[in-house]
Formats: structure tokens, C-alpha cells, sequence
């Protein structure tokens, strides 16, 4: 039972508190994700042009992304976006996700151990899936289980 004194933001910090124990994840180790990523993103030749086109500041990028990944693994609650609505006009399909899923790979491996890379990798696939579909489907092409978005 959660103390009733208790005030919704000291709540809060109890939940992000006890994430950060159960995961071994902090703030500092996502900022470090995040800028090693997307240092990684914007040299690629494949995703680089994609991202650089779009975004003119990467500071308040990063800092939304840091938001973002501290919200899914710490569910500290400070993303406040939707990133369907952000992807679905991007020029992309399966072998984007697959190469971004690659790169994100090799980032959280260099920085962290086998296990908390793969708490990141889990979460990072599942979004690429659901990014990957809702995409697929807003171009008509509804995707059974295990198949993927090829654009002809
Ligand atoms: C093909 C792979 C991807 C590409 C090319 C891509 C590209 C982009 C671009 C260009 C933006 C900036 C949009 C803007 O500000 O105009 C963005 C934002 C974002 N992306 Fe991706 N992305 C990809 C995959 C992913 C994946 C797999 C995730 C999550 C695991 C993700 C999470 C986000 C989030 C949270 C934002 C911020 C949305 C907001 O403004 O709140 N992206 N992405």
C-alpha cells in the first residue's frame, strides 16, 4: 500500500526510485544511450540524411529522447509525446527499423552489460514493431504476425 501523505510527485520519485534498483538503469546511463545513438545516427549514411533533414536543433531532441527513454524504463512520466504521429510521414520501412535497431544495439552493448542492453533492446524492438506497423498501416498494408513493411 502506498503511503496516503505521500504527495503525487514524491510518489513518483518512489516508483522512479525503486526502477532504478530493480533495472540497475539511471538517468545518467540514458543520457549516455541517447547521445551515443544519436552521435552513431547522424554519421549513417542510410538514417543520417533522414534525421538531419528533419532536425535543424538536436538539443531539444536529445533531450526529448533522454524524456522518452527515462519514461519507458524508469516510468518516470516526463515524455509527454506522440511518436506514431511523428513517424508515420517518414520515408521508411523494414531495413530502416532493422538498421536502426542495429545501431541502437551496438551503442547499448559498447556502454552497458549484456543484461541491461537487452532490457533497453527489448523495449527499443517492440516499439520499432509497433512504429514499423502503424506505419504500414497507414499505407493500406496490414501486417500479419511476423511480417514486415517493404516499400516496392
Ligand atoms: C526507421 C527508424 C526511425 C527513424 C528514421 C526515426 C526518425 C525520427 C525523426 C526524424 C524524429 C524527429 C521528428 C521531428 O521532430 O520532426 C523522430 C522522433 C522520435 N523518435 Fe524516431 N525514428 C525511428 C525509429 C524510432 C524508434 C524505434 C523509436 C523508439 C524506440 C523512436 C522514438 C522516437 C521518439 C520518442 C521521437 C520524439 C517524438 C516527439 O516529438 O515526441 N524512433 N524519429
Amino acid at each position: 500500500m502506498s503511503d496516503p501523505t505521500l504527495t503525487d510527485e514524491a510518489r513518483r520519485a518512489a516508483i522512479v526510485q525503486q526502477m532504478r534498483e530493480q533495472t540497475g538503469i539511471d538517468e545518467s546511463m540514458i543520457e549516455q544511450l541517447v547521445h551515443g545513438f544519436y552521435a552513431r545516427i547522424r554519421a549513417d549514411d542510410l538514417l543520417g540524411p533522414i534525421f538531419n533533414s528533419r532536425i535543424q536543433d538536436w538539443d531539444p531532441h536529445l533531450k526529448r529522447m533522454c524524456a522518452f527513454w527515462s519514461s519507458v524504463v524508469l516510468s518516470s512520466g516526463v515524455y509527454h509525446g506522440q511518436p506514431m504521429r511523428m513517424h508515420l510521414p517518414l520515408p521508411v520501412d523494414a531495413r530502416h527499423f532493422d538498421h536502426w535497431l542495429g545501431l541502437f544495439e551496438q551503442t547499448a552493448r559498447e556502454l552497458f552489460s549484456d543484461k541491461i542492453a537487452e532490457y533497453f533492446l527489448d523495449r527499443a524492438r517492440r516499439i520499432a514493431m509497433s512504429l514499423e506497423l502503424g506505419i504500414a498501416s497507414s499505407h493500406g498494408v496490414l501486417l500479419g504476425s511476423g511480417e514486415r513493411f517493404h516499400r516496392c
